[in-house]
């Protein structure tokens, strides 16, 4: 299956310009086969957290419309990245994801909000798994910071996904823990992870290295860091093999450490 992965040059605060510019990656990633096309973190507002009253998208309206219009126009599966919500006085960073009949299937508010960039400041953090299947994979979807807790993504693999995605907005000095936490969290949960990073060069500072690692661990592709569509071939089933191989699903021992976990 074919995979686009849009490292797009998210302009601050340009919310017409981020839409446009979305939306011919979009299209040529299409064009190039891609059946499964995947957005950066916050790709409408970049990270304008000051401004989000202005420019934050009332009830995810406009990214719905869009989203769903062009995914069946198409013919592709959409994760939508994420972007930057209203709902009445709240705002929420929250990623859609359209199957190719231009249907909603996941809706997720980000569940970690990052501190150390103020985003518990100006966002509310929603509390619902992202849970969803594009055709006959099996899919999960969190973002940035939530790679960070083991435990949320394993969640979502415990409840069946093969393929986490995971839009983000990585700033370049902790590049190495993004590479390194997305390895980590493929192999243990023995999964694909499709990561697709921002980039920016002005008012922020993040440099793409997108990922998309097998179940084994193995990194099929890596970003450059500067823009750039990718369409990237990956085989989902190769999970089952390798969870054939080590059975970590079996032999897991919740009952010794469920406590731990919740507490
Ligand atoms: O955890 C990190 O170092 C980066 C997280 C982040 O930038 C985000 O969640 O937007």
């Amino acid at each position: 299956m074919k995979i686009g992965c849009i490292q797009l040059n998210v302009r601050f605060g340009k919310v017409d310009e981020n839409f446009e510019r979305a939306e011919q990656f979009i299209r040529k990633a299409a064009q190039g086969g891609a059946e499964i096309i995947v957005l950066p973190e916050m790709w409408n507002t970049g990270y304008a957290l000051e401004k989000l009253s202005e420019l934050a998208d009332e009830n995810g309206e406009r990214t719905k419309a869009f989203l769903s219009k062009l995914a069946q126009e198409l013919a592709v599966h959409i994760v939508g990245g994420s972007v930057a919500i209203r709902v009445g006085e709240e705002f929420f960073n929250t990623m859609y994801t359209f199957n190719k009949e231009g249907e909603l299937v996941g809706e997720y508010s980000k569940v970690h909000l990052f501190r150390l960039m103020d985003e518990h400041l100006y966002l509310q953090a929603g509390d619902k798994m992202n849970r969803f299947a594009l055709g006959d994979i099996e899919a999960g979807g969190v973002i940035c910071y939530d790679i960070r807790f083991p435990e949320w993504l394993r969640s979502h693999a415990l409840q069946g996904a093969k393929v986490l995605f995971v839009p983000a907005q990585w700033p370049t000095p902790r590049i190495d823990h993004w590479k390194t936490l997305l390895q980590a969290r493929a192999i243990e949960n023995q999964c694909f992870v499709i990561a697709v990073n921002r980039i920016s060069r002005k008012v922020e500072n993040f440099n793409g290295q997108s990922m998309i690692i097998q179940p084994w661990g193995e990194v099929l592709w890596t970003g450059a860091d500067d823009e750039e569509l990718a369409i990237i071939d990956v085989d989902f089933s190769i999970v089952d093999e390798v969870r054939t191989r080590i059975p970590v699903y079996d032999d897991r021992r919740p009952n010794l450490y469920e406590e731990v976990v919740k507490s």
